[in-house]
């Protein structure tokens, strides 16, 4: 989870991988109607991520999702509390990895990404959406993204190997 350009794609895709796990791009469940309004600025609201997040919620139910035995590594902003309780509800517990880092930071690599949808003029109206998940929540490790991509792989990787995989899951 995390804001727009913090790294949960490139993240997530490569710790899949190395777990031989499935790894979702939440981004492409979004219907039409808010890659329009966020390529042309317009920030989305509650009611435009419902339709997004249960879309993504039926994805990673459904078979096309594999046998339900592999690990899933969703990029998802999941930027409020309510997002991740929806997400939970539909999918059980999580193990979340927050990726966090400076506004500037952030920006830079938004302005430097070529070929994506989402405007670097979005970054503000998504640090103002950004709820922090606390402890309550469950099992979430922030990372610090001046770190290394490699150095945050890894880490992650063995976190979730350790700690979370070969706990149940389910209640
Ligand atoms: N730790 C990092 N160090 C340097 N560049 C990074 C790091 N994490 C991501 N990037 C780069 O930042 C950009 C945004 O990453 P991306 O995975 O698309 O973010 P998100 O999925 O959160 O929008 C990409 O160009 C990616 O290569
Ligand atoms: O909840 C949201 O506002 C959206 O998910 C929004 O976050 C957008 O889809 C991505 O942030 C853009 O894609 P990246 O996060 O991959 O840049």
């Amino acid at each position: 989870m995390g804001v727009s350009g913090v790294g949960k794609s490139t993240v997530a895709e490569e710790v899949a991988r190395r777990s031989g796990g499935i790894f979702v791009e939440a981004d492409a469940f979004h219907p039409a109607q808010n890659i329009e309004a966020m390529s042309a600025g317009i920030p989305l609201n509650d009611d435009m991520r419902w339709h997004w997040l249960e879309a993504l919620c039926l994805h990673v139910r459904s078979e096309n999702c594999g046998s339900g035995e592999s690990p899933v590594f969703i990029a998802c902003s999941a930027l409020k509390r309510k997002y991740r309780d929806f997400l939970r509800e539909r999918l059980g517990p999580l193990f979340i990895i927050h990726l966090d880092g400076d506004r500037e930071l952030i920006l830079n690599r938004l302005q430097a990404r070529k070929g994506h949808f989402m405007p670097p003029a979005l970054l503000d109206s998504q640090i103002g959406d950004l709820e922090y998940p606390s402890q309550k929540e469950g099992a979430c490790v922030r990372f610090d993204i001046a770190e290394p991509i490699d150095k945050i792989v890894s880490e992650a990787f063995s976190l979730i190997e350790n700690e979370w995989r070969e706990k149940p899951r389910h209640s």
